[in-house]
This record gives structure tokens, C-alpha cells and sequence, in this order.
């Protein structure tokens, strides 16, 4: 279990950007966050990876991965977490590679040093994982320059990752925001499909892939946890401010599709 309990985070500049925000993600599960923009979810992703910015801190609460309270270890021990025991696919994809390095050379890198696998087996286990993401050319794409390669290949890519490093829990801000249609659906099935063995925390302002994904999804306001329950229950009876507003606005969109519909088939 990945527990977030009663976190607290300050700036430098007085700030409050978490205010007593807890929630818990157990293995087999996938919690959904979402909220206005600015409210607070990275920074909740960033406090549990440890990777919060420089001028921001931990005021108050705790985390906890498997009964060990991680928010207490230090830098080193800390960033041995990433990867093998927490998974981060990041918001901006260009900021999860190194643009000087092969993407081939990062991902094998990475694979042989967390698994402690093979170069021959870490490029095996990488053009399976990309395969499996819809990204074909794999020959190609792991040849490239991470600057060479669309938002989306390297959402793609920072997702094959993750697979084939299959963290305990995966923290994912944001992953289908890049995506045509197709490949969000390909990536919720197969997120779908790694909660039989992981806890997920899913990011994401993506009622589709809230509701297909998530049991529970928590709304964020202000730094705060102020709303919780399904994505189903959020849109129809939302109690707070924000919750109300988005259920409203997905609610213009389903009408506008269904005048869409109406007008395709009388034209
Ligand atoms: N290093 C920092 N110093 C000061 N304020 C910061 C810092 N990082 C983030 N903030 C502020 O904290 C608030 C929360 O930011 P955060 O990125 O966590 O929001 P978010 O909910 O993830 O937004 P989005 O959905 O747009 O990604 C914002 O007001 C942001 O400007």
C-alpha cells in the first residue's frame, strides 16, 4: 500500500501548495486524481517520488510504501525507489528523457541497471514493450533523439518503460494528454490490465479514461482533497465548486456530440 497521510508542502515564497492531502493507493488498484489546473496534483506526485523542487518543502504528514515511512530516507535511498518499487510517466514527456542520448541507449541503460539484466535482453524486453504501445517502428525510434520523436511516441516510450520495469506502483501525470484516440484507448487497456500486479495513481482530466480506469477518483482543490467517489457519482451529484463545474462542462460536451449525431444523420 502507497499511503499519502495528512502531506502538507510550502514554498519558499509562503505559499501553501499541499494542505493536509492524504489518500491511498493499494496494489490491484488504480486511485484516479484530478482537479483544476494548478491545484496541486504534481506537486503530490513529485513529494512522493522526492523529486519536490528546490525552494519547496514537506511542512507536515508522512508517506508510506509498504509500511515504511519513505518521506524519512535520505537522497540516495530515496531515488533507489524510482523505478523498481515506484514508476513516474511524466506530464511532459521531453522532461522524462535525456535530449543528448539515444532513446535505445537510455532505455537500455536504465533497464540493465534497475533489473540488472543483460544489454542484449534489456533491448529485447524495450522493442517488446514499444511494440505493445503501437509504436511499430521500433528500429527507428530507438535510434532517434528524444527531440527527433513527437510528444506522443515519447509518452509512448516513457510508458513502455515503466512496463518493463514493473514497479509496485506507477504514478502517472497526465498520460494520455499527448494521445490520438486510438493510442488513449491502447493505453487504458493495458493500464487496465497492469493493475492485476500494481497500484496506479492516474492523473488525469480524461473523463473517459477516468471512468473506464479508476474506482475511485479524488478531486483536488487549492491543495486540498476535497472531493472523493466514483467518476460516475463526481458528474452526477458533484458537491464542490470545481467537481460541479467539470461535471457541468462534460455535460455540454456529451449534448454537443449528441446534436453532432442528430444533425450527421438527418444531413
Ligand atoms: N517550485 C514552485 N515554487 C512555487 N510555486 C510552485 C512551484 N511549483 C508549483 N508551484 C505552484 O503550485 C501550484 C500547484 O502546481 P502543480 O503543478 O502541482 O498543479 P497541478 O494541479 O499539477 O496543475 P496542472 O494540472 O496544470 O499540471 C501552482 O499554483 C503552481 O504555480
Amino acid at each position: 500500500m502507497l499511503k499519502v497521510d495528512g502531506l502538507s508542502v510550502k514554498a519558499r515564497n509562503g505559499m501553501l501548495l499541499l494542505d493536509n492531502a492524504s489518500l491511498a493507493v493499494a496494489s490491484g488498484h488504480i486511485i484516479g486524481l484530478t482537479g483544476a489546473s494548478g491545484s496541486g496534483k504534481t506537486t503530490l506526485l513529485k513529494s512522493i517520488m522526492g523529486m519536490l523542487d528546490r525552494n519547496c518543502s514537506m511542512i507536515k504528514g508522512r508517506i508510506v510504501v509498504d509500511n515504511e515511512e519513505i518521506s524519512k530516507l535520505g537522497t540516495k535511498e530515496r531515488r533507489e525507489l524510482c523505478g523498481k518499487t515506484i514508476g513516474f510517466i511524466p506530464q511532459n514527456p521531453m522532461t522524462a528523457f535525456d535530449p543528448r542520448v539515444k532513446i535505445g541507449t537510455q532505455m537500455r541503460e536504465t533497464l540493465s541497471i534497475r533489473l540488472g539484466i543483460s544489454k542484449s535482453d534489456a533491448d529485447s524486453l524495450n522493442a517488446e514493450k514499444l511494440m505493445a504501445l503501437n509504436l511499430k517502428d521500433c528500429k527507428r525510434i530507438l535510434r532517434s533523439y528524444p527531440g527527433q520523436l513527437s510528444g506522443g511516441m515519447l509518452q509512448r516510450i516513457a510508458v513502455a518503460l515503466m512496463l518493463a520495469l514493473q514497479p509496485e506502483y506507477i504514478l502517472a501525470d497526465e498520460p494520455t494528454s499527448a494521445l490520438d484516440e486510438d493510442n488513449r484507448e491502447i493505453l487504458t487497456r493495458i493500464l487496465k490490465k497492469q493493475r492485476e500486479k500494481t497500484g496506479i495513481l492516474f492523473l488525469s482530466h480524461d473523463v473517459d479514461a477516468l471512468s473506464a480506469l479508476c474506482e475511485t477518483v479524488f478531486v483536488m482543490e487549492h491543495g486540498k482533497i476535497t472531493e472523493t467517489g466514483t467518476m460516475e457519482k463526481l458528474l452526477s451529484a458533484p458537491r464542490e465548486k470545481w467537481t460541479r463545474e467539470f461535471a457541468a462542462a462534460h455535460r455540454k460536451v456529451e449534448e454537443r456530440n449528441f446534436i453532432w449525431t442528430e444533425y450527421e444523420l438527418n444531413a
